[in-house]
């Protein structure tokens, strides 16, 4: 049985997150935050996952589980789309400890940038090294069917392009630099390891890598706006994870990113079919095994040999 924690001093969703907009969260908010999860949790994780729609499941592959709902973290905000359940799950995977984020933040939920990014820098400061953030996405590449792997090697930041970047504001030289560079922001002997896993999994076939492009959502996409992202390089389309790696990147953190293509991008005005968030969380679920395994292995890998 997981552990469920509460936590007194933040009952009813009375929390100190009377932030607006603009104001960013200090690194005194965060190393609160940090504080309440080191005191109650007995190891300190160094690989932090982030689950993306549909794909909770990789939560509940963890053993020994500590669960916090967010309601009950200092300065969490809370998650509020189906298939995003809304805790901050510690365990073991393959023995080894992680965190893992079921149920993410998106812009379309209203929040800015950098509360969607807060749980990485939350991450950091408990002594995550490693991220594994994934995510579900639209398929454009011709070559992708649904239910693929797409292991991100790059990504279009289109909400950046307008100037809105979770590391807008002030910057806290704690964190990181001014200019953070994003040129190797996706870790390359991961990716290349996350090939091999696919190969030894048997699910070679299904595992490409991509460029990876984020909308603010919470609309599909028009037929004309995913012919442009096509034009432009995207390989999949989703409304997530970049501002997340930015965040990491920025802190140093190493990333391992991927998409679950769930749904084949509909570029053609002649097709009827419509785009849903049940489809999305179906396909989640039906490549809920695979997911599980593919993770694991890639857990296993990173304690090991530990790339940076
Ligand atoms: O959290 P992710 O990026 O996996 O979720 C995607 C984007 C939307 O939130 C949702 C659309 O179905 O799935
Ligand atoms: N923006 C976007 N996000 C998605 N998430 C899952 N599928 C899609 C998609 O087609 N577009």
């Amino acid at each position: 049985m997981p552990q469920v924690c509460t936590n007194n001093s933040h009952k009813n969703g009375a929390k100190k997150t009377d932030m607006n907009n603009d104001e960013s969260y200090t690194y005194e908010n965060l190393s609160e935050t940090a504080e309440f999860l080191l005191t109650r949790v007995p190891f300190k994780p160094s690989i932090g996952i982030i689950c993306g729609s549909g794909m909770g499941c990789l939560a509940d592959a963890l053993e020994n589980k500590k669960e916090f709902p967010y309601e009950i973290i200092p300065h969490f905000p809370v998650s509020t789309v189906p298939g995003h359940m809304g805790k901050l799950v510690f365990g073991y995977l393959s023995g080894i400890p992680v965190v893992c984020m079921q149920g993410r933040f998106h812009y379309y939920e209203g929040y800015p940038l950098w509360k969607c990014a807060m749980p990485v820098r939350v991450m950091k400061l408990i002594g995550v090294s490693h991220l594994i953030a994934s995510n579900a996405a639209g398929g454009l590449n011709d070559k992708f069917k649904i239910g693929d792997i797409m292991l991100v090697k790059d990504h279009i930041n289109m909400l950046g392009f307008a100037g809105n970047n979770p590391l807008k504001g002030p910057n806290d030289e704690r964190f990181g630099p001014r200019f953070p560079p994003m040129n190797k922001a996706y870790n390359r002997e991961l990716i290349d390891q996350g090939k091999k896993v696919a190969r030894e999994l048997g699910m070679g076939g299904m595992v490409h890598e991509g460029t990876y492009t984020c909308l603010g959502g919470p609309n599909f996409e028009t037929v004309a706006e995913l012919r442009m992202l096509k034009m432009l390089g995207a390989d999949a389309v989703g409304m997530s994870t970049v501002h997340e790696v930015i965040t990491a990147r920025h802190c140093d953190m190493t990333v391992l990113a991927f998409s679950l293509i769930t749904n084949i991008c509909i570029t053609d005005y002649e097709c009827h079919d419509k785009p849903n968030h049940e489809e999305v969380m179906d396909v989640g679920k039906m490549r809920q095994d695979t997911l599980k395994l593919f993770v694991k292995k890639l857990v296993e890998y990173i304690a090991q040999h530990n790339p940076q």
